[in-house]
């Protein structure tokens, strides 16, 4: 793969190479100047050092870990052209040290990086900003009562909407602090507009000259890591205090925690729980709580939202009854996979009211998957391709029905990862026994493995890991197909994916 034509004559000849999403973000960050002192992917040391303790090799204090991830083919060119997923170049990586990661072994690049274009596209790419696109914090705010701090600017860096409580806590804080607010939505790939439109939604309960800029910054999966570099993200956009949950050592400016504040309900407003009457009610809706309103459909209660967020939340976590799900047939050649995943399409297009695709293993095989072979590699691609299918028709509120042998348990969880990014996900084991579906032997090809024509065939000379995550189990050599069919439907109806008739 080459870099696209349009670049300097000089860079053209250059491989290419499309990083991954989370690679993604931190190049964009890299190149704004917001992972500063860093400029580049780090390499084996800096990498080591700070995963072991938290510190860049020169003792700079650095969160996480950023480095590039590329294949061994790669590592042997001195300069790489790092790509957007559609091909366009967005940086030339100068190469200073190729690595193996000592987990994985996988294959590292370090480098300074040079920019060639903006990342440009994106849900809200305008509300972007680079730190030295931000205005800095204009002396101090209109001092209220006594001496303020001047040129105090708060960060609020989250990736959930801001409720009545987080929202009287910021104005309490920024009060305090003399601070102007600046929110930064945390993009993590998943519900992105829905946050930011959440956000905004909400501007004009912020103190007035709140900015809002959209930071994408994915979780990496160790809450105090991810605390210490949205500190660090917060500092390079001038924030002098970051509002978190938890107090926290170490972090690059100083963390505030708010105090708690609940609902009187008594007198039907959100204030400090330290101004409410000990003989008042306070009130709470906890995250539970609300998801089960939004399964359910109904309304999120304005005391605890205000209405645009709460129209964002019901978009963003649709009702059950009409949120996206893939239910997802495994289970060995002849187990009964087709009969009952064509027995669902139907009874689910005779009720009416959801929109039903029906990715057969055999069908997919002649269309999407045309030319795979039955190899370990293969069976993953034809796999992940309809992973990346239903979880497409999963994300428009479709059902998506798939039935595939897929074999192999890491693969069908990336699928589950994948589909439910985008909403829910069901698996179905169809544990019917080898010696039933070698006795069906519908299309002869059980007789055939046995006679070795036919090399990795699925329970004979290739493995079929058994599910331990599936949600339902169906062994169809003990019921009808018509009996298999209603067990899902008896579960989808139980979830709430279909109403009750
Ligand atoms: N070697 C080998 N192993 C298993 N199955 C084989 C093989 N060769 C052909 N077939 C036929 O292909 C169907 C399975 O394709 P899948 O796409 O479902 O398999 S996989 O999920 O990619 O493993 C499967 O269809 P089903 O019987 O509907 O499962 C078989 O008819
Ligand atoms: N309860 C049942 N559910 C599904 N199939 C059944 C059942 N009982 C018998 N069968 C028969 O088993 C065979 C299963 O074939 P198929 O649905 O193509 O399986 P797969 O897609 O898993 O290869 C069909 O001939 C079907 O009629």
């Amino acid at each position: 793969m080459t870099a696209e034509a349009g670049l300097p004559d000089t860079l053209r000849d250059l491989p290419g190479w499309a990083p991954d999403a989370v690679e993604l973000a931190d190049l964009e960050l890299l190149l704004a100047g917001v992972y500063r002192p860093l400029t580049g992917f780090l390499g084996s040391f800096d990498a080591a050092m700070v995963i072991a303790g938290g510190r860049l090799a020169d003792g700079t204090p650095w969160p996480v870990p950023v480095t590039l991830a590329v294949p061994k083919e790669l590592t042997a060119h001195e300069r790489l052209v790092l790509q957007d997923p559609e091909g366009v170049p967005l940086a030339v990586l100068k190469v200073t040290e190729a690595w193996q990661d000592p987990t994985s072994q996988g294959w590292r690049l370090a480098g300074p990086l040079e920019p060639l274009r903006s990342p440009a596209h994106g849900p809200f790419h305008s509300l972007r900003r680079r730190p030295d696109e931000l205005d800095p914090v204009d002396g101090p705010a209109a001092p209220a009562e006594g001496g303020r701090a001047a040129g105090n600017r708060l960060c609020v860096a989250t990736r959930e909407p801001l409720h009545r409580k987080q929202l009287g806590q910021i104005r309490q804080v920024a009060e305090q602090l003399g601070a102007q607010v600046l929110v930064l939505p945390l993009l993590s790939g998943e519900h992105d507009e829905s946050l930011v439109r959440a956000l905004l939604g909400v501007r004009k309960e912020l103190p007035e000259g709140t900015r809002i800029v959209p930071v994408p910054l994915p979780p990496r999966g160790d809450h105090e890591r991810d605390l210490l570099l949205r500190a660090h993200v917060a500092a390079a956009y001038g924030a002098t205090h970051l509002l978190a949950e938890q107090e926290m050592e170490g972090t690059a400016i100083p963390v505030v925690v708010p105090e708690p504040w609940a609902y009187d309900a008594d007198v039907e407003i959100w204030r400090p729980v330290a101004r409410i009457e000990p003989d008042h009610v306070q009130a709470e809706l906890t995250a539970e709580r609300l998801g089960e309103l939004l399964d359910a459909g109904e309304p999120v209660p304005d005391w605890f939202t205000p209405p645009a967020v709460a129209a964002e939340l019901a978009r963003a976590r649709p009702p059950k009854h009409s949120r996206g799900v893939t239910v997802f047939f495994t289970g060995l050649s002849g187990s009964g996979k087709s009969t009952v995943a064509r027995g669902l399409a139907d009874a689910l297009v005779e009720r009416g009211g959801r929109t039903v695709t029906l990715l057969d293993g055999d069908v997919v095989r002649r269309m999407l998957s045309a030319g795979l072979t039955f190899s370990k590699a293969d069976r993953d691609l034809n796999i992940r391709r309809i992973g990346f299918v239903a979880a497409e028709i999963t994300r428009h509120g479709g059902v998506a029905i798939c039935a595939p042998i897929a074999p192999y348990a890491a693969t069908r969880a990336e699928v589950r990862r994948m589909v439910s990014a985008a909403g829910d996900f069901i698996l179905v084991h169809v544990s019917t026994p080898l010696e039933e579906c070698e006795r069906r032997d519908r299309k002869g090809l059980y007789a055939k493995a046995r006679a070795g024509q036919i090399p990795e065939f699925t329970g004979i000379s290739d493995p079929y890991e058994v599910p331990d995550d599936a949600d339902l189990v169906l062994d169809t050599s003990a019921m009808a197909p018509d009996e298999a069919v209603g067990r899902v439907l008896e579960l989808m109806v139980a979830g709430g994916w279909l109403r009750t008739e």
